[in-house]
């Protein structure tokens, strides 16, 4: 794997009727990196993402996951292969408790099919005393554990957005994809998902690729920034470089981007 970006977008082109949404672009995502996504409103960011972790196909280009091609792959092989994500408007299931919903984020895991289950067969119950331990440990370290058995729709939207990160962790991914995830938080949540953010990354030996509007938060956590304006790439350097690229700040309609923090 020497020598071999962990994810490597290459080209990417996606049209929707007559809008090129993302018009041929390439980055690389490097083992235990965390790669900010920036851009202003209808930049494509979101379009991309949903061509990295399997919801769209895009029209040309190519995506590599750990040196594998995975373009246009569905969703669920895109799991499969260690690609997690949370959602920008949460996809969680709402009357099911906080514990429950992590659990899901596992079914691909399991092994323990219908008749398994029906047979009572002993692996099967350690393969859900496994998950249930993986899910405690997760809730602990997301500040879930007090709330693990209180349904998610009765939960602040901050804490619900813990929830769906546990979700995906739970899937052990190599590459989180994190849509948005200052979205509606508060200041002190902001600055608690930064430190989350780098808890994340160290303990479960992953990168992360974050879409976010909120620039303080994605100059603080990112080891690298690619900015995209009207679906190309204007820039892809250090947090330093990418804040003080021309590019950026013209997009930006004047403004230094961090100056633009929620
Ligand atoms: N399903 C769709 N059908 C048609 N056009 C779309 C569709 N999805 C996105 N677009 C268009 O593609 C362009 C890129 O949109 P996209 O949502 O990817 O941008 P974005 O950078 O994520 O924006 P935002 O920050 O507002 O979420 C925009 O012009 C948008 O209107």
């Amino acid at each position: 794997m020497s020598g071999v970006a962990l994810l490597e977008v290459s080209n990417i082109v996606v049209r929707f009727g007559g809008v090129t949404a993302v018009g041929g672009v390439s980055f690389a995502v490097d083992d235990q990196q965390i790669c900010g996504l920036i851009g202003p409103n209808g930049a494509g960011k979101t379009t991309l993402f949903n061509c990295i972790s399997g919801i769209y196909q895009p029209n040309e280009g190519d995506i590599r996951f750990r040196g594998e091609m995975v373009t246009g792959q569905p969703r669920h092989r895109m799991i499969g292969l260690g690609i997690g994500r949370t959602f920008q408007n949460l996809a969680l299931f709402r009357s099911l408790s906080v514990r429950d919903n992590v659990l899901a984020g596992a079914h691909h895991l399991g092994r323990a099919g219908f008749i398994a289950c029906g047979l009572h067969l002993p692996w099967v119950g350690r393969e859900a005393a496994r998950l249930d331990a993986e899910a405690q440990r997760l809730m602990a370290m997301l500040d879930l554990t007090a709330v693990a058995e209180v349904p998610v729709a009765s939960l602040p939207f901050g804490t619900q957005k813990r929830v769906e990160m546990a979700r995906a962790l739970i899937g052990q991914p190599r590459l989180l994809l994190l849509d948005e995830p200052a979205a509606g938080l508060n200041h002190g949540e902001v600055d608690e998902l930064a430190g989350l953010l780098r808890r994340v990354r160290e303990g479960f030996n992953l990168s992360i690729l974050l879409v976010e509007h909120h620039m303080n938060l994605v100059m603080n956590v990112s080891d690298k920034v690619v900015a995209l304006d009207f679906g190309r790439k204007i820039a892809d350097g250090t947090p330093h470089d990418v804040r003080n690229d021309p590019d950026v700040i013209a997009a930006y309609l004047g403004e230094a981007p961090h100056e633009r923090a929620a």
